[in-house]
């Protein structure tokens, strides 16, 4: 198995008024295939590992590498490119454009990364929303669709690039049971049977129990669940 994210030794220090350490000395491997839960209490450095593994935030030592390339000597052209091309991200709330239908929001990484014409962008945004059940829904604008509905044009968005891994922050925080089963069956779906890498936060512990393997932090550590 190939290793698609390699970091070692990763710490993130803030150091704005009194040190904050948010994440200390996390090594880990994670390969292609993988659905792998992040637990730990509140406040363990869950969000802050997650947003290390996206490139939303950078380490204060430590190496990473995405794909296998070393992150570390990258302007930040490459990274976002990397980011873009390589890793999608859905978070607990939709954070979809509210101005926007829900093909435009799928359309926006995309546009970022710019390797599609117009019509070919379209045509994967309405193919992408077809596949998570929201054929019916692409002319939306999000405050016209459900919780759920939203929840899933955000998977649909971070599938734009068809990334090899998806970063979830709480995915299902925000939704009643039967939507979380629905969000988290799609994610599964996505390991299983597009060989996507899922990588999610999670509170819930029958969620994790469900993934394929567990990586449990206490203050910002890899620590024994
Ligand atoms: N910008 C910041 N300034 C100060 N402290 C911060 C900042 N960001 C995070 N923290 C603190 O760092 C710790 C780790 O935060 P993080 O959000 O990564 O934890 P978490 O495990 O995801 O928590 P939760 O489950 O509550 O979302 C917390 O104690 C948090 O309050």
């Amino acid at each position: 198995m190939s290793a698609l994210i390699e970091a070692n030794n990763l710490t993130r220090i803030l150091t704005e008024t009194v040190p904050v350490t948010l994440v200390e000395d996390v090594s880990l491997t994670i390969g292609e295939r993988e659905f792998v839960a992040i637990t730990g209490p509140s406040g363990s450095g869950k969000s802050s590992l997650l947003y290390l593994l996206g490139l939303l935030d950078e380490p204060t030592s430590g190496r990473l590498s995405i794909g296998g390339r070393d992150t570390d000597p990258m302007d930040q052209r490459e990274r976002a490119e990397t980011r873009l091309s390589m890793l999608g991200f859905v978070f607990q709330f939709h954070f979809l454009l509210p101005e926007f239908t829900a093909r435009q929001n799928v359309e926006i990484p995309m546009r970022k990364l710019g390797r599609l014409s117009r019509s070919a962008m379209q045509a994967r945004a309405e193919e992408l929303l077809a596949s998570l059940g929201l054929a019916g829904h692409i002319d939306k604008r999000p405050d016209q669709l459900s919780g759920g509905q939203r929840q899933r044009v955000a998977v649909a968005r971070s599938l734009a690039n068809d990334p090899p891994i998806l970063l979830a922050d709480e995915p299902t925080g925000s939704l009643d049971s039967q939507n979380s089963e629905q969000v988290f069956s799609i994610l599964e779906g996505l390991v299983r049977e597009r060989g996507k890498t899922v990588i999610a936060v999670t509170h819930d512990l029958d969620m994790a129990a469900r993934m394929g393997r567990r990586i449990h932090l206490m203050d910002g550590k890899i620590a024994d669940p």
